[in-house]
């Protein structure tokens, strides 16, 4: 695996607890230098400058974002906030300082109606909140510094925080049946798995200096594709290897599930030009998902 050099300066990693964070803080050493909230808080600029400042570091990877994908849809404001204004602040130190900045996003930047998976030229067309305070954040940090990396992933998934893996594994506990959509298509990615990328941009940038054709969007997700009910089955099945009882899972149509927040019924994302560019292909979804759920299954975990 590739390792980020020991003998160069800081990098600071936003994003707290997070999934992506602590995946960060996992993969990527000694280096990585993590900050979040109270200390580091959108809602609360100040801290930003302050952060870079006691820090100063090298690169920068923003993993901080307001992810509550229905609740943006009554809090405009607090998710602009996280995933637009912060954001482009922390662009501006970055380009002030004259480094790198790896932000994230994701596939619900799109709504959805391609019917093939999505490149990164392709027009974005948000459903909801989230999706578009995040399409206004990957514009305004590309626009606030030109040495700006937007990765956008998707269906984000780890054996610690807040994800639809564990909300599966969990409630497959409680109920003999569950119901999940199965007419919403899209690539589950590992944070491990991310993290690995990040870290491998990070080493590429660093041993052979920032190329201003770098800069831009690229997609990385896991290999393949499923939908929300084929993910749920396959962590399940996995769990029932470690002795968990299976539960019935019914597929469901997006209409029996309504939602605050509309989401994009195929946002496949095309990872091609990630290979191509820094030749980094994230490993197949279910193989990811295997060894996150076994790590979620180990006796240390429960
Ligand atoms: N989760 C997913 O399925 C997907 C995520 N993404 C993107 O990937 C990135 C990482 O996501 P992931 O790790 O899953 O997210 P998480 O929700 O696990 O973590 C996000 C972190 O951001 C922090 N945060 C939220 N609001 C603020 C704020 N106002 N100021 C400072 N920190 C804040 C949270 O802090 P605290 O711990 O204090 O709440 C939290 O730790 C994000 O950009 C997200 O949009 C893209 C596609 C899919
Ligand atoms: C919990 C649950 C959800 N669902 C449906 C609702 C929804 O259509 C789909 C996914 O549910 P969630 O709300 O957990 O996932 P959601 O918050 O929409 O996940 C998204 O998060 C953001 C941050 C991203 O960037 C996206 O890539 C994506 O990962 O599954 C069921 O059908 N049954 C269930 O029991």
């Amino acid at each position: 695996m590739t390792s980020l050099a020991s003998n160069a300066g800081p990098i600071l990693v936003t994003g707290g607890a997070g999934q992506l964070a602590t995946s960060m803080v996992r993969l990527g050493g000694p280096r990585i230098h993590l900050v979040g909230r109270p200390a580091f808080d959108f809602d609360q600029p100040q801290t930003l400058a302050a952060s870079f400042a006691a820090i100063q570091p090298v690169a920068v990877v923003n993993a901080a974002a307001w992810t509550a994908v229905d609740a943006a849809e009554a809090n405009v404001e607090g998710a602009t906030r996280a995933n637009r204004d912060g954001p482009e602040i922390l662009a501006t130190l970055c380009a002030q300082a004259g480094i790198p900045l790896i932000h994230v996003s994701t596939d619900y930047v799109f709504d959805g109606d391609k019917g093939a998976p999505y490149i990164e030229t392709d027009p974005t067309s948000p459903t909801g909140v989230y999706g578009r305070t995040k399409v206004d954040g990957e514009q305004a940090v590309l626009a606030a510094n030109p040495r700006t990396i937007v990765l956008r992933t998707s269906w984000v998934y780890s054996a610690t925080g807040k994800n639809f893996v564990r909300t599966m594994i969990n409630a497959g506990e409680k109920n003999p049946v569950l119901r999940v959509v199965g007419d919403q298509f899209g690539g589950p990615t590992a944070a491990d798995d991310l993290a690995r990328a990040i870290v491998a941009i990070l080493e590429r940038i660093e041993s052979g200096g920032w190329q201003d054709d770098y800069a831009g969007i690229y997609h990385a997700a896991g290999t393949g594709e499923t939908t929300w009910h084929g993910l749920a089955v396959a962590a399940l099945e996995v769990a029932a290897r470690h002795g968990r009882t299976m539960p019935e899972v019914v597929a469901i149509k997006t209409a029996d599930w309504p939602t605050p927040a509309r989401r994009p019924m195929d946002s496949r994302l095309d990872c091609g030009k990630l290979e191509r560019v820094f030749g980094i292909r994230l490993p197949p979804w279910r193989e990811s998902l295997t060894n996150t759920v076994d790590e979620l299954m180990a006796p240390s975990s429960l």
